[in-house]
């Protein structure tokens, strides 16, 4: 507690408002060198970038390095407006969406907006990124930002689980189980209505064992379900940390599946309550049958608005969070073209963990850095990416924990 403190009391007696801290294109690395014990670290590596004096006061002045003009989020542009927000952050697993969107998350909440930042990856880092325990599946509120900043770990097995837990209550799980439970059974692998086999409606499989995404976007709409009730409306700022870019793209595409399915299942259940003299038979179940169906219409009309709030420019943005390796490069540009494809508003591209210039004789930093320089290199000539606002992103000496870290990572990312 003392160290987080020490360190609060550092960090922001060297805001970006602080004198000694000039705002972009500065970006000052290797602060973290005074709370590092004992261990190599990157300021070390790079001497010539962590020289700090003590100061009488007993602040340190950080010497800065000078970013490139490019280097600028448009954080004023995604600050201004009061109306609600959804920023979601993705890209492959490891490269820093969560510290991304853990510092966005505080940067929004000092900046005045009443802040929620979500993990849908069912891989939960929020509590790390944090330092503070963000478990339980509800609101939690974080303490250290200037404003109200929330967080909601979704655990989406749960939340799915949830869901079948419903549509068992006629004792079954999957779609055979649904009909079953309506007195249909023998109807399972029947053609109906010349074309419709209920195999291929596969929400049975979609719920016992769900493909990657389904997870996220009934997570997604659980987040919808909260902000829909009154009580949350003071939120202007809603802040995804998303599952590892595959989820992503199945989850995009998800919904108009589900759609599908479900609509074909409900229109099914619909023809066949009129139509077969099965269903009267077990007509005291009928509730039970109801609610499940209400369940399923619930699900599809929540991910046609999971759907809807992916596509909203005006609402939503999509960040796309990478390093600088050519293979993480190569994975943000397919990432770029699908999000495009689906017509998901994307803007801005942070990089990463990118090394500062070396002025020390370290060869292995000066050829890290080189291979690094290549990757921005591709990421200037690639088609889906050379158009996106390029976020340089450093490389800090230490793990980013805990708000005050974060508000320092954001003050240089988020500008
Ligand atoms: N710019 C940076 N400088 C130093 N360390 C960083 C930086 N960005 C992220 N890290 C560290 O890298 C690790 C992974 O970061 P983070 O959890 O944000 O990544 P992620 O993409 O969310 O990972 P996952 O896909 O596993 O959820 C963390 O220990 C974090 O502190």
């Amino acid at each position: 507690m003392a160290k987080a403190a020490a360190w609060h009391a550092s960090f922001t007696s060297h805001s970006s408002s602080s004198p000694h801290f000039p705002r972009n294109p500065i970006v000052p690395v290797g602060f973290f060198l005074s709370f590092s014990r004992g261990t190599q670290t990157l300021s070390s590596a790079f001497p010539s970038l962590s020289i700090k004096s003590k100061r009488p006061n007993n602040s340190f002045q950080v010497r800065s390095v000078a970013a490139p003009a490019e280097d600028v989020a448009g954080f004023d542009e995604m600050v201004s407006r009061t109306e609600r927000k959804y920023y979601m952050l993705g890209g492959k697993g490891g490269v820093g969406k969560t510290s991304c969107a853990a510092s966005l998350a505080v940067k929004f909440a000092n900046n005045g907006h009443h802040t929620l930042v979500v993990s849908t990856d069912p891989a939960h880092s929020l509590s790390d990124s944090f330092a503070q325990d963000l478990t339980g599946g509800m609101l939690v509120p974080v303490e250290g930002p200037d404003f109200p900043l929330f967080a909601l770990e979704i655990n989406p097995e749960k939340a799915r689980e949830e869901f079948r837990d419903a549509t068992k209550k006629s004792g079954g799980t999957g779609v055979k189980e649904f009909m079953d439970g309506m007195g249909l059974g023998m109807l399972a692998e029947q053609t109906l209505t010349g074309c419709i086999l209920l195999g291929e409606l596969k929400l049975g499989e979609l719920l016992d064992t769900p493909p990657p995404g389904l997870d996220e976007a009934i997570a997604i709409s659980k987040v919808m379900q909260f902000l829909e009730s009154p009580q949350y409306n003071m939120f202007t700022r809603i802040v995804f940390d998303t599952a590892p870019t595959g989820h992503t793209l199945l989850l995009l595409s998800l919904p108009d599946f589900l759609d599908a399915s479900i609509g074909k299942i409900l229109k099914l259940r619909q023809k066949i309550t009129s139509a077969t003299s099965a269903i009267k038979s077990v007509f005291g179940k009928e509730e039970t049958q109801q609610n499940a169906a209400d369940k399923l219409e619930k699900l599809r009309e929540r991910m046609l608005k999971v759907r809807d709030l992916f596509r909203d420019a005006d609402s939503t943005e999509f960040v796309i969070v990478t390093i600088p390796t050519v293979m993480a490069v190569s994975e943000s540009s397919r990432l770029s073209a699908s999000l495009k494809k689906e017509n998901v508003p994307v803007k801005r591209l942070i990089v990463n963990q990118i090394l500062p210039p070396s002025a020390s004789d370290c060869k292995f930093c000066a050829v890290k850095r080189k291979d690094q320089m290549r990757a921005l290199d591709v990421i200037r000539g690639d088609p889906e990416l050379s158009s996106l606002k390029l976020i340089q992103s450093p490389l800090v000496d230490m793990e980013i924990r805990g708000v005050p870290a974060l508000k320092f990572m954001g003050d240089i990312v988020w500008k």
